[in-house]
């Protein structure tokens, strides 16, 4: 057990629950930075309401909690402070440390017209009258933030958190605090990863974009990038390519917001009316995209838009195209709540125009769906669902990262993936590689994007929003609960490696020589269409009905040939490059993730049908030897006409035309046994050959 954390006794307690208990609750390690009891009893100065559930057995909260988490009956839990400075970076490559997280509490003006929580407000937010009383009984919010570390819970206690912002604070703080330090990051070859988390309505689009008031974390972040690039390339030394994608997730699929062009995403409505489906078919939707592992990236959305920018303008404008297309819709909380996770990706490469080497990072923004409950209406809870699983999903795979880190048996340091990408397996790996629990990013889709991120190939920080209202206390501690494990989820990040380009001289000279090859193999056939159509030279063309004829007037076919042949060209060229890169470098592993993605009962089907036919092929190939070894009887010198009782001419007419019909049949089983040997090809040298296949020879 971690020094600084000891693990208390399990009391039993009384008292009934209004606060649904999520399954998260279980876990032991998820109020581990909460000091329970230490917060000074609120003074009687509170409200009727305040004071009728502040002692300690009579709490709701505290009921529920208790009986499922021990961790909440310490009075005696040794907080492990956050400490933003055991994140270092070591040796200026490698950053040890935890996720970041911080707090940002919903400001109270947006939610009602009173006190709001925050630093400077008084240390516990001032009662305010209750109008459902009349004013004569008084309500207090149940949240106090005391410093820039610590939330209380007037029954809970204290959670301690990297920063705990002032519900007033604005985002250029919350972005000077979280997203610039990962740009810097960023900027010197480190993936990083930035994600708001917390109910729906809590403040996530509005911190992560901002709204026409005050700029969100994305457009503050992408301008201090581009800034830095800018400076950066100033002095001639080095290059920047940056290059935007823009993904939602909706409904457990992902799709692109980049997809459709400029102009016509332009043409879009801006405001979203209740809920705006985006671009694509007739459902609204744009084709769903697979995710599949990489080993450059850890895991790739195959065909995901790509878009190069220049400025941070271009770059922002991408993203406000992208925002028309992603789901929105109403909610109980929030008039325009986000009804999908939406992830912007910044891929920053900076080539060193001396040594020719390049280096790409990549900034991930993503701004969670919310969590909510269910709703009435039939597609807002459909939505719901997907979201509160995804979330789940999230919430176990961090709930298992950092129940690894405080595992008495050692620390679970996770570390940058090897060269093979990220730890496909889902399995996380402690510091002396031995590999441990299994981690269920497979359990979603959000939890699959982010498996790279999680498994040690990125830094990450996240922002927990919380609304600090009474009536949503039970989703706010669900967050904080969230919070307080990522906060126990170790990092151990690599920079990204630098690439040699092939700068060095042998390798200038090959891609030359190269180059040249190829242009010389492109000349030879224009060269020859020249000479061809040159009327001057006396050679020859096609003729609209396909015959040379000889040199004329200009056959407007030709024209039209050169035009298809420069078609085709441009195609096959494509075709190749497609080769390359999805069939050629397709591992046996990529192969069998393709087939597993097909449904199970597809796969049953096909495997039936291919018994059954070989099945018939072993019968056939039995009933036609008998009738050869019938016949060959029959055909025998010896025999005589009255040995053929009960077989006459006829019979033996029959059986040769069987016979004959035989060879037919084999003949197409076979054909249809070779497709299926092909199809299960990969499968089965993978597998070590799970379908017998049986080989043609066996059936001639
Ligand atoms: N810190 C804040 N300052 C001012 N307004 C805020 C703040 N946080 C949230 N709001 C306002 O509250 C409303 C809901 O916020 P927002 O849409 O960002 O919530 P959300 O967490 O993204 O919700 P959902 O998960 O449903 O998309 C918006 O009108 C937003 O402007």
């Amino acid at each position: 057990m971690s020094p600084s954390l000891r693990r208390p006794s399990t009391r039993s307690s009384s008292g009934s629950s209004n606060i649904p208990q999520s399954p998260s609750v279980r876990s032991t390690s998820s109020f581990s930075n909460v000091r329970k009891n230490s917060i000074r009893n609120a003074s009687n100065s509170g409200s009727q309401s305040v004071s009728a559930s502040s002692t300690r057995s009579s709490s709701p909260l505290r009921s529920v909690s208790a009986k499922s988490d021990p961790f909440l009956h310490s009075g005696k839990i040794r907080v492990r402070r956050s400490n933003s400075t055991n994140n270092c970076l070591r040796k200026n490559d490698i950053y040890t440390g935890s996720i970041t997280v911080t707090i940002r509490p919903k400001p109270r003006s947006t939610v009602a017209s009173h006190d709001s929580v925050g630093l400077k407000s008084p240390r516990y937010s001032q009662p305010r009258p209750n109008p459902q009383s009349g004013g004569n009984t008084f309500i207090r919010d149940p949240w106090f933030i005391t410093n820039d570390k610590t939330i209380i819970h007037e029954e809970i206690g204290e959670f301690e958190f990297d920063h705990v912002f002032a519900s007033h604070c604005t985002n250029l703080e919350v972005y000077e605090r979280t997203s610039k330090p990962m740009i810097d990051k960023l900027l010197v070859g480190f993936n990083a990863t930035i994600f708001a988390y917390g109910m729906t309505g809590s403040g996530k689009t509005f911190t992560m974009s901002g709204n026409e008031h005050e700029l969100g974390l994305i457009p503050l972040s992408v301008s201090y990038l581009f800034s830095n690039v800018m400076e950066l390339s100033m002095n001639g030394d080095k290059k920047f390519d940056v290059i935007i994608s823009y993904l939602e997730i909706y409904n457990e699929r992902i799709y692109d917001l980049l997809e459709s062009g400029l102009e016509e995403s332009i043409s879009r409505p801006s405001t979203p009316s209740r809920l705006y489906m985006g671009k694509g078919n007739s459902n609204g939707l744009s084709a769903e995209l697979k995710i599949r592992d990489d080993t450059q990236y850890g895991v790739k959305v195959i065909g995901l838009t790509e878009r190069r920018c220049e400025s941070s303008e271009e770059l922002l404008r991408w993203i406000a195209i992208g925002d028309k297309s992603r789901k929105i819709g109403e909610t109980d909380y929030n008039a325009r709540s986000s009804r999908s996770h939406a992830i912007v990706l910044i891929r920053l490469t900076s080539t060193d125009l001396n040594s020719g080497t390049s280096r790409s990072s990549t900034l991930s923004l993503c701004d969670l769906a919310g969590s909510e409950r269910a709703t009435g209406q039939q597609e807002r809870r459909k939505e719901g669902s997907f979201i509160n699983k995804s979330l789940l999903a999230l919430g176990t795979v961090i709930s298992k990262l950092s129940a690894d880190k405080i595992n008495p048996t050692g620390p679970n340091i996770l570390t940058t993936p090897t060269s093979t990408g990220s730890n496909s397996t889902g399995t996380a790996t402690s510091n002396n590689n031995i590999p441990n629990n299994h981690i269920p990013y497979r359990d979603s889709k959000l939890t699959r994007l982010l498996q790279p991120a999680l498994s040690g190939d990125s830094i990450v920080t996240t922002i927990c929003t919380v609304d600090t209202r009474n009536d949503a206390a039970a989703e706010t501690i669900n967050t904080l609960r969230f919070a307080s494990r990522a906060k126990n989820v170790a990092l151990h990040v690599s920079k990204k490696s630098i690439i040699n380009n092939g700068n060095n001289d042998g390798d200038k000279d090959r891609t030359i020589e190269m180059l040249r090859r190829q242009l010389e193999d492109q000349r030879r056939p224009i060269s020859d269409l020249k000479g061809r159509s040159s009327p001057g030279e006396g050679s020859s063309h096609f003729s609209s009905d396909g015959n040379i004829k000889s040199n004329g007037a200009v056959d407007p076919n030709l024209a039209l040939m050169r035009a298809e042949n420069r078609i085709l060209k441009y195609k096959l060229e494509n075709c190749e490059k497609l080769l390359d890169k999805d069939v050629v470098d397709l591992q046996d592993s990529e192969i069998i993730e393709i087939v597993e993605m097909l449904p199970f009962e597809v796969g049953t089907l096909l495997e039936t049908k291919f018994q059954g036919l070989e099945s018939q092929i072993r019968q056939y190939r039995k009933y036609t030897q008998k009738l050869e070894d019938k016949i060959m009887t029959l055909e025998k010198p010896g025999h005589t006409a009255t040995s053929l009782t009960g077989c006459g001419d006829t019979e033996v007419t029959e059986l040769r035309k069987m016979l004959e019909r035989k060879d037919k049949m084999i003949e197409a089983l076979q054909s249809a046994k070779r497709l299926r040997d092909r199809a299960l090809k990969p499968l089965t040298n993978a597998h070590q050959t799970s379908h017998p296949i049986v080989r043609n020879d066996k059936l001639t």
